[in-house]
C-alpha cells in the first residue's frame, strides 16, 4: 500500500465453499479518488465492495482503510458508509429522521443540536429542501436516491461505497443523477468507490475504473486509458465495444504490420511494434465507430456485405458480413456517410476503411483474460 492509499486490499480473496468469487486481489485507492468496479453480472464486483464494507468476511488477505487493518472489524466500526442499491430507507420515518438515524444510534451518539445541524446540511447538499418532513413513500425514485445519499454522507465517512446507486432509476433520471454524483464527489472531497455494470456510467464518472472478469481484475486505468489502450480483448469489448477478429501476421513494413483475416483480406496496424514472426496468430480489435465509408480498393479497406442496418438517429449501426469470417462485424457510421437509402439495404455491399493507428492487436492467449 502506498502512503496515500485510503483503501488497500492485499491478497484479498473470497470463496463460498468450492467456488471462488474473488481470487487473491491487490488494489490501492488514493484519497479523494472516484473509483468504479465494473464488470458483467457475477464477476465479483459486489463481493469486493461488500468485503471493504465489512458485510462479507475475507477468506484470505488484508483490508486496510486509512492505514488501519479493518479485516476483522464489523461494518459499523469501519470509516466507510454504503449506499445500497435498494436504498434501504425506513418507510415510517421522515426524510430527516432517515438521514439522521445513523447519528442517533447508540454507538455513534451525536448530540441533538449537532445532529439537526448536520442533517440540515446534508438535506441542502442533496437538494431536498422543503421535503424533510415527507416519508419515503411520498417521494419520487430520484428523491429517494438523494435521501439514501444524504444518509450515507451525514456520518462523514472517509470512504463512500456505492452499490449500483442509480440502477433503480429510469434512463433520463439516471443521467441527471450522474451529474449530481459527480458534483457531490467534488464538493465532499471524500473517496467514492462505486459498483456498476454500466460502462457508460463508469466512463462518465470515474477517475479510475477497475474492470473485473470472473473474480479477477482484468485492468485498472483511467477511462481514457482503458478506451484507448485496453490490455486485452475482454476490456476492449467491455469498454466501448470492439470487433475481435482472429488474424495472422504476414509481415511488416517499418512501423506497420500486415495481418491476414478471413479469406485473405489484409488489415494493417501501427499498434504491433514488437511483432515480427510471420504466421503468428493474434486477435485484432477494431472499434465500430473507427470505420469510415471509403471507395473500393483503398489501403486498409474491407469489402463488406450489409446484413442489417439499425437506425440510431444521427448514426447507423451496420451488421456486416466479411468473406471467410463467420461472426458478424459491426460498424457505426454517421447517417450522412451512407448516401443512398439503397446503400444500407441488407445484401448490398459497402467498402469500409480503418486507420492502421486504430487497429488494436492482442496476443491470441489474451482472449481468455
Ligand atoms: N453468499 C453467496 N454464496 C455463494 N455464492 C455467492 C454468494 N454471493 C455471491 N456469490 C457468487 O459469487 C459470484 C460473484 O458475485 P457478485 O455478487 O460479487 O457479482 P457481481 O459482479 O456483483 O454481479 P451482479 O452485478 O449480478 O451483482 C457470483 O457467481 C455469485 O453467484
Amino acid at each position: 500500500m502506498t502512503s496515500k492509499s485510503i483503501v488497500a486490499l492485499e491478497g484479498v480473496a473470497k470463496t463460498y465453499g468450492a467456488f471462488t468469487a474473488l481470487h487473491p486481489t491487490d488494489l490501492a485507492i488514493a484519497e479523494g479518488e472516484f473509483v468504479t468496479l465494473l464488470g458483467p453480472s457475477g464477476c465479483g464486483k459486489t463481493t469486493t465492495l461488500r468485503l471493504i464494507g465489512g458485510f462479507e468476511q475475507a477468506s484470505a488477505g488484508r483490508i486496510s482503510i486509512s492505514g488501519q487493518d479493518v479485516t476483522e472489524r464489523a461494518p459499523y466500526h469501519r470509516p466507510v458508509n454504503t449506499v445500497f442499491q435498494d436504498y434501504a430507507l425506513f418507510p415510517n420515518m421522515s426524510v430527516s429522521d432517515n438521514i439522521g438515524y445513523g447519528l442517533s444510534v447508540k454507538s455513534n451518539n451525536v448530540p441533538k443540536a449537532e445532529r439537526a445541524k448536520r442533517v440540515g446540511e446534508a438535506v441542502t447538499l442533496v437538494g431536498l429542501e422543503g421535503m424533510a418532513h415527507r416519508r419515503p413513500g411520498e417521494l419520487s425514485g430520484g428523491q429517494r436516491q438523494r435521501v439514501a445519499m444524504a444518509r450515507a454522507i451525514v456520518r462523514r465517512p472517509r470512504v463512500l461505497l456505492l452499490d449500483e446507486p442509480l440502477s433503480a432509476l429510469d434512463v433520463k433520471l439516471r443521467e441527471g443523477m450522474q451529474v449530481e454524483l459527480k458534483r457531490l464527489h467534488r464538493e465532499l472531497g471524500i473517496t467514492f468507490l462505486m459498483v456498476t455494470h454500466d460502462q457508460t456510467e463508469a466512463l462518465a464518472l470515474s477517475d479510475r475504473i477497475v474492470v473485473m472478469n470472473q473474480g479477477r481484475i482484468s485492468q485498472i486505468g483511467s477511462p481514457i486509458e482503458l478506451y484507448d489502450n485496453p490490455a486485452n480483448p475482454y476490456v476492449a469489448d467491455f469498454i466501448g465495444g470492439a470487433n475481435l477478429v482472429p488474424a495472422e501476421l504476414i509481415g511488416r513494413d517499418g512501423d506497420t504490420a500486415a495481418f491476414r483475416i478471413g479469406n485473405g483480406m489484409v488489415v494493417r496496424s501501427r499498434r504491433a511494434t514488437a511483432m515480427r514472426e510471420p504466421g503468428r496468430r493474434i486477435t485484432l480489435g477494431i472499434r465500430p465507430e473507427r470505420f469510415v465509408a471509403a471507395t473500393s480498393g483503398a489501403t486498409n479497406s474491407l469489402e463488406c456485405v450489409i446484413r442489417e442496418s439499425l437506425f440510431h438517429g444521427d448514426r447507423l449501426r451496420l451488421e456486416l458480413g466479411l468473406d471467410g469470417i463467420t461472426m458478424p462485424l459491426f460498424a457505426e457510421l454517421p447517417r450522412t456517410a451512407v448516401s443512398s437509402p439503397s446503400g444500407v439495404e441488407p445484401g448490398s455491399h459497402i467498402t469500409l476503411l480503418v486507420d492502421p493507428d486504430d487497429v488494436m492487436v492482442f496476443n491470441a492467449k489474451e482472449d481468455q483474460e
